[in-house]
């Protein structure tokens, strides 16, 4: 059988990986556009890795401007069983400090639909279950991994996921804190989705970065601090993937890779081959 591949989308300060051999660089072109930037793929402590920086290389595109269907059908395509995040996030809870990592298990949507997030839509319809939006399974091999290098690290968690590009304002993040959400991003949920749809697991390594703009006795967010504090912290989450990836080699033992068994509902019959098509590569099984 085929070694299972890895993936890792590497956030704001994470725009490429050390330590890889094999170097190729792919450039793919998808039914859903052109990804963030070139795959670059190789192998790490003997394990194969795709890498792909969210924003592109040069960080070229907003929060809202990533084209996440490209970015994961990418990914499907190069053989991609399990994605790892690495983002930075503000901290929404005291105990959160700066510098600490957090592995969330929850996501809370407060984008404001400008990003396409699902493969379904024209003639196909389908509902993927997503009350655990990440792989439990990948998930607890990234909190081990953290705790083994040394990290602090919070196990679970819920990110909310605004739209940006601008941080949050103060009336924003005291009434987001009162909701009980741990730490707050722009980026990972529709990735989440759309991983899932495409049977892939997700687990998100979050680096956090700040407190938002809530805390009196803390500066408010500034792209500065995040840049200062991310790369003091980049080798944190570049140790992580490493411990990761020897771990991540086997065969998958969770739900994920068949997330689509019950999830399409439309007649097979009606469903526009044009549509067939451009999804063969995601769900082709599940749509004849
Ligand atoms: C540079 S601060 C805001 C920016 O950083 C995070 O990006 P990513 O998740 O790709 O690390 C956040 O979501 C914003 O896009
Ligand atoms: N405070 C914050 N809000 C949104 N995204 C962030 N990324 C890092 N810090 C953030």
């Amino acid at each position: 059988m085929a070694q299972p591949v890895i993936g890792v989308i590497g956030g704001s300060g994470l725009y490429e990986i050390e330590g890889f051999s094999n170097v190729e660089e792919i450039r793919l072109e998808t039914p859903f556009g052109d990804p963030s930037d070139a795959y670059i793929t190789g192998t790490l402590e003997g394990v194969k890795l795709v890498f792909l920086p969210r924003h592109g290389r040069g960080h070229r595109l907003l929060p809202s401007e990533v084209p996440y269907r490209a970015n994961i059908y990418g990914m499907k395509k190069l053989g991609v069983e399990r994605i790892i995040s690495v983002s930075a996030v503000g901290s929404m809870k005291e105990e959160i400090v700066p510098g600490d990592i957090v592995i969330p298990d929850q996501f809370f949507d407060r984008t404001q639909g400008k990003r396409a997030s699902t493969f379904f839509g024209e003639g196909v319809v389908g509902h993927v279950q997503f009350a655990d939006p990440v792989c439990g399974d990948l998930s607890a091999v990234l909190y081990q991994a953290a705790v083994e290098v040394g990290a602090t690290v919070h196990r679970g968690g819920t990110y909310i996921c605004i739209e940006g590009p601008n941080f949050s304002t103060r009336a924003e993040s005291n009434i987001f804190r009162s909701w009980g959400v741990d730490v707050i991003g722009m980026t990972n949920l529709p990735e989440a989705r759309l991983a899932r749809e495409a049977e892939i697991c997700y687990g998100t390594v979050a680096l956090a970065t700040d407190y938002d703009c809530w805390h009196q006795e803390h500066d408010d967010v500034s792209v500065e601090a995040v840049i200062a504090i991310i790369q003091q912290n980049v080798a944190t989450a570049r140790n992580i993937i490493r411990k990761a990836v020897n771990r991540l080699s086997g065969v998958r033992g969770c739900a994920c890779g068949e997330a689509l068994k019950y999830a399409i509902m439309t007649r097979k019959d009606l469903i526009p081959q044009e549509t067939i098509d451009r999804l063969d590569l995601i769900m082709g099984q599940n749509l004849r």
